[in-house]
């Protein structure tokens, strides 16, 4: 047998060759051809896999925050408002341009590596953090100038979850990953609808508790809020901010992944479903609305470019059950960059807390984020809704009722009435000036949120003094007396003295 096998293969063929040699030559011609065509083909499973992705999608109606508004309670705002987007002045040509490197940064497409990874990711907070991203000159997401001011905090890693460093700042799930997570999405783990997808509670498999917000199924609105959220808060660690923990894209499909914010949010314990657990107190106000403007001062003031939230309101202030706040939804973020006046865009936002010059104009800067603060700290004051229609004319928009009431010298009677323990009259002064002030028409004129927390945690001791004698002591007040009445605070010259890098050098004093 095995001579025969010799026999055959020393055989002489008809080319002159032995017959081993011919296999031989066979063999090797096999191999070459296989590795000629195996990047062939995946260059073709990379194209099938892209137009994929590229499938026409948008069952689900198109639902718009843009706002169409009236004149209400006196305060003149545009009637209605159209596409600007993208109108960036000041040659800030951040979107295209940026937005595909954060594309590409993604993995969502445009960067070769896309289709080498999973198609599915998961943002991952390593030990370095935020840090690791204030280098990071490839991101389009904000870097840090400053950090413990600010109230940074590091973030510490997901054990368990697989992990994936690629991008330097995130894991990457999959879409099972979360569907495990929200079981299914199922019904029971709806945190709430927004205007642009529905949240989920959830477990990842190590058994940290997210809130995993699934995009609406409308392709073109899904990428735009995908990506503002992640180039807006990706990159950022603040303790009063929601922490972005992951995202997934998958298909169609865009999911983005939070730590779960286990106390409600603001509306809700002002307004709404909360309010059965209790009043929320003074103090506890005070400190989510601290919380809140530390968050604002940070991305105002502390990081580049800067980013204007452009959607701060009661809801989007989300709680802890130590009553921090922690500011969410950064689908609505614009990022402004150094030396960038302003940006054009449409206008977007919620009904009663958008600044007029913004309504009108669509110029948007962080000064609009401060005058929604305002709004929001005169809401928390009074328990009242920023625009009330169920209320008589004079009182149906909170701005303009609160500057009658501190007109006719009846400041004291704004505070809401459900509050067991009345704040002190210099705390209520307090919050009021720093309200006004953010309110201010003049956008010019408004405080940085650097310099409102100052005042704010300059409020914090007097306040505390007084509170023994608190119940019943607020007496008249009216815009003079407020004045008059706030301890050191200059509301004109004092406050608002900056240092070379715009912060506050002032401070409030009590
Ligand atoms: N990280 C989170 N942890 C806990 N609950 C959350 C979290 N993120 C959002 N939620 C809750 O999910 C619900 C929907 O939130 P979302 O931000 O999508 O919409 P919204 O703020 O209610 O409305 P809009 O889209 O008009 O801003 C809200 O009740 C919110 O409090």
């Amino acid at each position: 047998m095995a001579s025969a096998l010799y026999d055959f293969l020393v055989k002489q063929t008809s080319i002159g060759l032995r017959v081993w040699v011919v296999i031989g030559i066979c063999v090797i011609a096999l191999i070459v051809l296989i590795l000629t065509l195996l990047p062939v083909w995946i260059v073709f499973r990379r194209k099938t896999r892209r137009k994929f992705d590229k499938f026409p999608v948008s069952q689900i109606p198109n639902v718009s925050k843009e706002i169409t508004v009236d004149k209400v309670g006196g305060q003149s705002l545009a009637q209605s408002f159209h596409e600007r987007e993208g109108t960036v002045t000041n040659s800030h040509k951040y979107s295209e341009k940026d937005s595909e490197k954060t594309l590409a940064h993604l993995a969502m497409g445009k960067s070769s590596e896309v289709d080498t990874l999973s198609q599915c990711s998961s943002v991952y907070h390593n030990d370095r953090g935020g840090s690791s991203h204030s280098g990071d000159e490839g991101s389009s997401g904000p870097s840090r100038k400053a950090y413990s001011s600010y109230g940074l905090v590091s973030a510490s890693p997901l054990v368990g979850l697989p992990e994936f460093s690629h991008l330097g700042w995130g894991h990457w799930f999959t879409l099972r990953d979360l569907e495990y997570a929200t079981n299914r999405f199922s019904k029971e783990n709806v945190l709430g609808e927004g205007g642009y997808g529905v949240v989920y509670r959830g477990r990842l498999i190590n058994g940290t508790e997210v809130a995993v917000k699934k995009l609406l199924n409308n392709l073109g609105q899904a990428e735009k809020e995908f990506r503002v959220e992640v180039e807006a808060i990706g990159h950022v660690r603040h303790k009063n901010l929601v922490r972005l923990l992951g995202y997934c894209i998958e298909g169609i499909h865009r999911l983005l992944v939070y730590e779960y914010v286990n106390n409600g949010n603001l509306e809700q314990w002002l307004h709404g479903a909360m309010r059965q657990r209790g009043v929320l107190s003074w103090d506890n106000r005070i400190k989510i609305i601290l919380g809140t403007a530390k968050a604002l001062a940070y991305l105002h003031e502390a990081i580049e470019p800067k980013v204007v939230h452009r959607d701060i309101k009661s809801s989007n202030i989300l709680i802890d059950d130590e009553f921090n706040a922690k500011i969410s939804d950064f689908g609505l973020a614009k990022l402004l960059g150094s030396g960038k006046s302003h940006v054009t865009t449409r206008v977007m936002g919620t009904f009663g807390y958008v600044a007029p010059e913004y309504a009108n104009t669509g110029l948007l800067n962080e000064k609009s984020d401060v005058y929604s603060f305002g709004v929001l700290l005169l809401e928390s004051v009074t328990g009242r809704d920023p625009v009330d229609y169920g209320r008589p004319a004079n009182e149906v928009n909170l701005v303009e009722w609160l500057k009658l009431m501190v007109a006719s010298r009846r400041a004291e009677e704004v505070v809401d009435p459900s509050l067991e323990e009345k704040p002190a009259t210099r705390a209520l002064k307090r919050a009021l000036l720093i309200s006004l002030r953010c309110v201010d028409p003049d956008s010019e004129k408004r405080p940085k949120m650097g310099q409102v927390v100052r005042m704010l945690e300059a409020d914090e001791v007097p306040y505390r003094e007084d509170r023994r004698t608190r119940r019943g002591q607020i007496g008249s007040m009216d815009i003079e007396s407020l004045r008059e009445n706030s301890g050191s605070v200059d509301l004109d010259n004092k406050v608002g003295a900056s240092d070379s890098e715009g912060r506050t050098s002032q401070r409030f004093q009590a």
